[in-house]
């Protein structure tokens, strides 16, 4: 009997030993000095900057179950070698470590006979379909779907377009803020507000709806997102244990026991096929494609690309486009407040010029504080997650198929070898002698490569012309009940951030202690 225990003991110590084998033995850990399960973005920033001179970290995402259930995540280090990785290697194309998230969607949805879930199927990811020679169709609808984003922001003749979109959302978000700001007197986050701005400008680039008129629409939609973002990124159990279940099985469960997110995102895709039918009242196959949706539904009419992918590029939008562009343009208020004499510099520069600047070149030290900002405020702390679609080399070491790798885009931003003072908020190290804006190859605040953010142009139009807008309209001005610490080093700048673990809200992304400010109207 004692032999037979011994023995047990020792096979399920082997077991446990492989399964949580160190695979990388060259590639350091981060070592967080808290509990994973309390662990935020934060620690994670902290790590990296504090590891700054080797190129590349992992640190594990998840670890439940003593460790038999683990995931780490592999952190590029360097800006140079991250750029190469993800321009180059075809091996770093995938996201299936988010499909499993769809899918429980689109069976939750089949289960309950949702609208047109008939036509659903799990692979159609739209933009967001994996790249890998082993889904050459897939792959060839992802980049299309890409493409079509692209081409459309890119075009130069539709830039009035997009600046007129922004112009829009100007008198409402001022009136919004002067309310809820209670005329300047009253400290607020600007968040919830700049999000349903920045909503409308993509849904209308999206479907040439504008969501101002239907504001229900627009402030679900919000809510969706949010809701999206948060259940997307969270690593918790049940969401994992979830994702885990054969299909056959977890269609056994009753729906009461399914996660709460699940039956309430169905509401997200509802909204979106019903903006989808207000489009295609005015809209048919064949007619000239001004919107995003119009040049996606000529595509599927071709065969080119599958009835989800359209309504799923969509769904993406509302999740990848609005959340980031509004924390963008909350951070840079956030930074103006706190750099009071940044601010009345672009003030006064912008003044000169009675605040027209159509282009980016029309104003280079707004630019330069952007991207200043981009730097010194980096919310998008790291790039995705990409898996790793096949065996494959990359930076010396061996990673196998559905491994994580992803560019640490914070730590980058703050080390020396790249920037100068990295902990002084200086504009213009990114202005040249002449006085003009001048891109760092090292600050990749939308990464680079295959993969990058689609929507930078769009983004670096909006976040422009917002800004350029909203210091015409108000003075940021911290307040002493938010006190938001300046202090311009290591130590100041790592104060600045809120501790909270990724659970928390809103902590997908490296949040500030304190959000809330004054916007003190210049023009009454
Ligand atoms: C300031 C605003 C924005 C920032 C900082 C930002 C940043 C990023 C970053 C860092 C990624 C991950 C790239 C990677 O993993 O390699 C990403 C992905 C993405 N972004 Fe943005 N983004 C912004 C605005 C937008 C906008 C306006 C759109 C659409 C119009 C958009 C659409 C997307 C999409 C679809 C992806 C997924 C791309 C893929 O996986 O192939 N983003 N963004």
């Amino acid at each position: 009997m004692l032999i037979e225990v011994g023995a047990l003991c020792v096979s399920l110590s082997v077991l446990r030993w492989f399964l949580t084998r160190k695979k990388h033995a060259n590639i350091p850990h981060l070592l967080p000095e808290v509990p994973l399960k309390e662990d935020g973005p934060f620690y994670v920033v902290k790590g990296l900057i504090e590891g700054q001179n080797l190129p590349m970290y992992s640190y594990p995402v998840l670890d439940t179950f003593f460790g038999l259930f683990k995931i780490n995540l592999h952190v590029i280090n360097d800006p140079v070698k991250s750029k190469e990785v993800f321009s180059k290697s075809e091996a770093v194309g995938g996201h299936s470590e988010m499909y499993g998230w769809w899918h429980i969607l689109v069976e939750y949805r089949q289960i309950v006979k949702g609208r047109k879930a008939e036509t659903m199927s799990l692979d159609h990811f739209a933009v967001l379909r994996g790249h890998e020679r082993g889904d050459a169709k897939g792959t060839k609808i992802a980049k299309l779907c890409r493409k079509r984003l692209m081409e459309l922001a890119a075009k130069k003749k539709n830039e009035p377009k997009w600046i007129a979109k922004v112009d829009s959302q100007i008198p409402w978000l001022v009136e919004q803020f002067k309310k809820e700001g209670e005329n300047g007197t009253k400290p607020i986050d600007t968040f919830s507000l700049t999000m349903p701005a920045a909503m409308t400008v993509v849904m209308d680039f999206a479907m040439d709806i504008d969501l101002s008129k239907h504001s229900d629409y627009r402030d679900r939609i919000c809510k969706y997102a949010n809701c999206a973002l948060e259940s997307i990124v969270k690593l918790d159990k049940k969401k994992l244990i979830f994702m885990s279940i054969p299909s056959w099985l977890r269609k056994l469960i009753p729906l009461k026991y399914w996660p709460e997110w699940v039956a309430y995102l169905q509401g997200l895709y509802d909204d979106i096929l019903d903006l989808q039918d207000m489009h295609n009242e005015s809209w048919k196959v064949g007619d000239e494609a001004t919107s995003l949706l119009a040049i996606l539904q000529t595509d599927h009419a071709q065969g080119k690309m599958e009835e989800w992918d359209v309504v799923n590029t969509m769904q993406q939008l509302t999740m990848t486009a609005a959340d980031t562009t509004a924390g963008a343009v909350s951070g840079i208020m956030i930074s103006l407040a706190r750099f009071p004499k940044v601010q009345e510099k672009l003030y006064k520069i912008l003044e000169v010029q009675d605040f027209r600047a159509d282009e980016f070149k029309d104003c280079h030290f707004l630019q330069a504080v952007i991207y200043e900002c981009y730097r010194y405020f980096p919310a998008i702390y790291r790039s995705l997650a990409h898996s790793i679609t096949e065996k494959t080399e990359i930076m010396g070491e061996t990673f196998e198929k559905d491994e994580l790798i992803c560019f640490g885009i914070a730590a980058c931003n703050l080390n020396e070898k790249y920037f100068k003072d990295p902990f002084k908020f200086q504009p213009e190290r990114f202005l040249n002698e002449n006085g003009e804006f001048s891109k760092s190859p090292y600050l990749q605040p939308f990464n680079t490569g295959k993969r990058s953010c689609p929507g930078l142009i769009l983004a670096d139009i909006e976040v422009f012309h917002f800004t350029k807008h909203l210091i015409k309209h108000f003075e940021f001005k911290l307040h002493k009940d938010h006190p938001m610490p300046v202090v311009e080093t290591e130590e100041g700048w790592l104060n600045f951030w809120s501790r909270k673990c990724h659970d928390t809200p809103k902590h997908h992304h490296l949040q500030p202690k304190e959000r809330k400010f004054l916007l003190v109207p210049r023009l009454n």
